[in-house]
């Protein structure tokens, strides 16, 4: 009955081991069915190895499950959430990837150092906040979700144009049209946090990438006149 958006969310969470961005039964990708309303996301704790097409939980946009056995991702309730309130994403990703992740403990946002950043968007890539007590002890994935969404608010991002973010002490949340794409967010992510740290380890005073030359690698790839590629 769900078997198309179950394949999808499938082969999109095989590719995170694979990538290397994740360990064991680290992370979780979800796709999105905007037409009935539902996603697909990993069940919880279920080592990547023995995942089936068919484990995927499907859930509403409250994370109540409305098809599926076991039990959902831990996250469900954050993947939710975005879906709800961004309502032109077709896929989300979470990972513990190292670098990501160390960013994301150290608190800092990854300035935008170079051009392999500016390839994919003309900001740097966003630290939301650790969540308050209050948070945690309430509607702790829930509120993970409102801390993404405040920290785009709060900063006047668009989702559309940084398609990534960090949550402090915890790690990176990617989205993107489709779960595939999300998946690719959470790579070039990963990357451009490997990359910005051994810049930094190179050189502690490197300065921002210079807006002209940031500015022609974005617009060059997504801009109205982008030039970048096979234009399909
Ligand atoms: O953030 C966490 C744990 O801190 C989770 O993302 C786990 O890494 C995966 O949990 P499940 O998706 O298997 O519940």
């Amino acid at each position: 009955m769900y078997t198309t958006l179950q394949d999808e969310c499938y082969e999109a969470n095989m590719q995170l081991p694979k990538l290397g961005l994740v360990l064991f039964t680290f992370g979780n990708v979800s796709a999105v069915d905007r037409g009935r309303g539902v996603f697909a996301i990993k069940p919880s704790g279920v080592p990547y190895a023995l995942l089936k097409p068919s484990d995927m939980v499907i859930c509403d946009y409250e994370a109540r499950v409305v098809a599926g056995t076991l039990r959902p991702s831990s996250d469900t309730k954050t993947h939710a959430l975005l879906y709800k309130t961004w309502s032109d994403i077709g896929g989300i990703t979470h990972t513990h990837s190292t670098y990501a992740v160390a960013w994301a403990q150290a608190g800092l946002d990854i300035p935008l150092f170079g051009t392999t950043h500016a390839d994919h968007t003309h900001h740097d890539i966003p630290c939301a906040p650790v969540l308050t007590d209050a948070m945690i002890q309430g509607d702790y994935e829930h509120e993970t979700g409102n801390q993404i969404i405040n920290a785009f608010r709060d900063k006047s991002l668009s989702h559309k144009e940084v398609e990534m973010v960090l949550l402090q002490n915890h790690g990176p949340f990617t989205w993107g049209d489709t779960a595939e794409k999300s998946v690719y967010n959470a790579a070039v992510l990963e990357e451009i946090a490997r990359m910005a740290h051994l810049t930094l380890q190179l050189n502690a005073d490197t300065q921002r990438l210079k807006d002209t030359l940031c500015q022609k690698h974005y617009q060059r790839k997504h801009g109205t006149d982008a030039y970048y590629g096979q234009g399909c």
